[in-house]
C-alpha cells in the first residue's frame, strides 16, 4: 500500500523513477495530467535525509519536463505504522544532521561522526569508511540514488527554488503535520490544501538552531502578514488546518478522507486551463517577490513567446541566409 488514503487504481506509478526510488513515491494519474509526489518516511513524520532532498528534486525535474503535466501535488504518505500519526513533512531529519548540514550516512554513521567531532576528528564518515569509488555506490545505507557526499547538504532550498521556478501549478496536500522545513515546503507551493482532521502546522526551526530565512519566513509574511508569520516562528504554536486557512496559508479545508480525491479534482481544473496562461500568470505571481531573478524567469518566457512569431522567425533566418532582415509588415502594436 503507497498511502491509506491513495487509490491504486487512478495512478500508474512512473516505473522509470518510481522502482529506484526508497524515500519518496511518485505516480502519474491515470487519467490526466497531474503527478502525484510523496514522501514515504510516514514513521519519523516524513522527515528528509539528503537522499530524500536528491529523489524529490529528481522527481519534480522529471515532472518539468513533461509537456503534458500541468498539475503536480506534493504530499506525504501515511500513516505511520509504529502510531498511526499523519504527516505531509516533519522537515529536515534531526538525526542525519551533522555539523555543516545534512549527512548522506545513515544514523549510526552519523552518531559516529559527532562522537569523532567532539573528539577533535573533523573527517567525514566517507573520509574514514569509504573510497571514492565506495562513495558513488550504496555506502550511505540511504538506498541506490544516495550520492554520497563529503558536505552536509541544505539542498531542500534547492528544491524550493525549483517548486518556485516550475511552469506548472504545486499543490501541497497536507495530511497531518506540516513542520519545520515541511512548513516551509507549504509556503512555497502555489497552493495548500489540508485535512480538516489530522493537518497541523509548526514552525520548530528555530528550536532546533535552524532558520529559513527565505520563502518559509519572509514569504510567509507576504501570505499571512508580518506579525503573524512573526508568531508563528517566535511563539511556535501549533495550528489546526482551520486555523491555516483563517491565516491565510491554506487554502481549502476537506475532510481527511476527500483529501486525495479533492486535489486530484484540483488538478483537473488546473489542466483544463491555458497552459501558457498558467506560467505567464505563475511567474507574474512570483515576480514581484523575486527581484532581478523573476524579471529574469517572466522575461525567458516572453521570449519564447516573441520566438513563437513569425517575426522572430524572420530575424533568425535573415542571419541564417546571410541577408538583411525585412521586418517591415510586422506592425509596431501598441
Ligand atoms: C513533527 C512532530 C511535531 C510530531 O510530533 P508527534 O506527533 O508527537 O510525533 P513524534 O513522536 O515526535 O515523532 C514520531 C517519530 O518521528 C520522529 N521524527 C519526527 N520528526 C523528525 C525529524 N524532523 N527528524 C527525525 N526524526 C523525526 C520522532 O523522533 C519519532 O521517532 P520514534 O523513533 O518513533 O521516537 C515532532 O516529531 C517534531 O517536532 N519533530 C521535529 C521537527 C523538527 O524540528 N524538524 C526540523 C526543523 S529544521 C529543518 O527542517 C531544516 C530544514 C532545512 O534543511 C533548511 C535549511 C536551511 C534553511 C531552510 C531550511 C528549511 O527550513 O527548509
Amino acid at each position: 500500500m503507497v498511502s491509506e488514503l491513495f487509490d491504486d487504481t487512478l495512478w500508474e506509478p512512473v516505473a522509470e523513477l518510481n522502482d529506484e526510488f526508497t524515500d519518496i513515491t511518485y505516480h502519474r494519474a491515470v487519467d490526466s495530467g497531474t503527478v502525484r509526489i510523496a514522501f514515504d518516511r510516514p514513521d519519523v513524520r516524513n522527515a528528509f535525509r539528503p537522499g530524500t532532498v536528491d529523489e524529490l528534486y529528481d522527481a519534480l525535474d522529471h515532472a518539468k519536463r513533461q509537456t503534458d503535466v500541468g498539475c503536480i501535488l506534493l504530499t506525504g504518505n501515511g500513516p505511520s505504522s509504529k502510531d498511526g500519526g499523519w504527516a505531509f513533512c516533519s522537515g529536515g531529519d534531526q538525526t542525519v544532521r551533522g555539523e555543516d548540514g545534512y549527512q548522506y550516512e545513515g544514523d549510526e554513521e552519523s552518531e559516529a561522526q559527532s562522537v569523532r567531532e567532539s573528539q577533535g576528528d573533523s573527517r567525514s564518515p566517507s573520509e574514514v569508511h569509504c573510497t571514492s569509488e565506495d562513495a558513488s555506490e550504496d555506502a550511505s545505507g540511504q538506498g541506490p540514488r544516495a550520492r554520497a557526499s563529503e558536505q552536509g547538504r541544505l539542498h531542500i532550498l534547492e528544491v524550493q527554488r525549483l517548486i518556485r521556478h516550475i511552469p506548472k501549478v504545486v499543490v501541497c496536500v497536507v495530511p497531518g503535520w506540516a513542520v519545520g522545513g515541511g512548513h516551509s515546503l507549504h509556503v512555497v507551493c502555489d497552493l495548500t490544501l489540508a485535512s480538516e482532521e489530522h493537518a497541523k502546522f509548526l514552525q520548530t526551526d528555530p528550536d532546533v538552531a535552524s532558520y529559513d530565512a527565505g520563502f518559509g519566513s519572509a514569504y510567509l509574511a507576504k501570505q499571512i502578514g508580518q506579525k503573524k508569520a512573526r508568531e508563528v516562528f517566535f511563539l511556535g504554536k501549533t495550528y489546526s488546518a482551520d486555523e491555516a486557512a483563517e491565516m491565510g496559508m491554506v487554502n481549502e479545508v476537506v475532510p481527511h478522507e476527500e483529501l486525495e480525491e479533492t486535489a486530484l479534482e484540483w488538478g483537473d481544473r488546473i489542466n483544463a486551463k491555458s497552459p501558457t496562461a498558467m506560467r505567464m500568470l505563475k511567474y507574474a505571481f512570483n515576480m514581484t517577490d523575486d527581484g532581478l531573478v523573476g524579471q529574469q524567469v517572466f522575461a525567458g518566457e516572453a521570449t519564447r513567446l516573441g520566438y513563437m512569431t513569425d517575426e522572430a522567425k524572420e530575424g533568425r533566418d535573415a542571419f541564417v541566409e546571410g541577408r538583411d532582415p525585412e521586418f517591415d509588415e510586422f506592425p509596431w502594436h501598441y
